[in-house]
């Protein structure tokens, strides 16, 4: 508002302050990529293009898979079908708390990330198979995917930023 423009206190471009419904606290609107945040932005914000995120992922490889090996097995023999039920399962169990997206892709992940519990860092769009980004990049922090399939087999995708 204007006593603040006046005051030097501007925004960065593409910012809009926001006052919270429900506490009453300020927040700010990235107009770009309806992000919000509690600090107030120092940087011009990010359009959808440049928008960085970071995700955890598991992936079941399968025999039709473009590389249908991985540290777990030599030689990858599941069919996708059987790949998509795993994956299924393996959902289910994450979601009832059983265990976490981290734990289990140590155990089961078919992709070199496994080591890290599926972390596969930030990553702005173009980086990663369509099917995946589309996906990943349509999930609010927190939440897990349904199954993904790409040329790699079949990924449940955590968003973790
Ligand atoms: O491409 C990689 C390495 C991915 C990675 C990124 C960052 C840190 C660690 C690993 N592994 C492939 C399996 C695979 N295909 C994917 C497609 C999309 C995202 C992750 C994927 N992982 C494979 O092993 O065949």
């Amino acid at each position: 508002d204007n006593e603040e423009e006046s005051a030097g206190e501007e925004l960065p471009k593409g910012w809009e302050k926001r006052i919270s419904r429900s506490t009453g606290q300020v927040y700010y609107l990235n107009v770009y990529t309806k992000e919000s945040q509690w600090d107030r932005p120092t940087t011009e914000a990010n359009t959808k293009d440049n928008e960085k995120i970071r995700c955890s992922h598991l992936l079941v490889k399968h025999c039709d898979s473009r590389r249908p090996s991985s540290w777990r097995e030599e030689r990858v023999t599941r069919s996708k079908e059987e790949a998509i039920e795993l994956v299924n399962e393996y959902r289910n169990q994450i979601e009832s708390g059983q265990t976490t997206i981290e734990e289990l892709a140590q155990e089961v992940s078919d992709c070199s990330s496994a080591k890290k519990g599926g972390d596969l860092g930030y990553f702005t769009r173009g980086a990663m198979q369509k099917p995946f980004e589309d996906s990943a990049f349509g999930l609010k922090v927190g939440q897990m995917s349904e199954a993904v399939e790409t040329d790699s087999g079949v990924h449940i995708i955590l968003r973790t930023a």
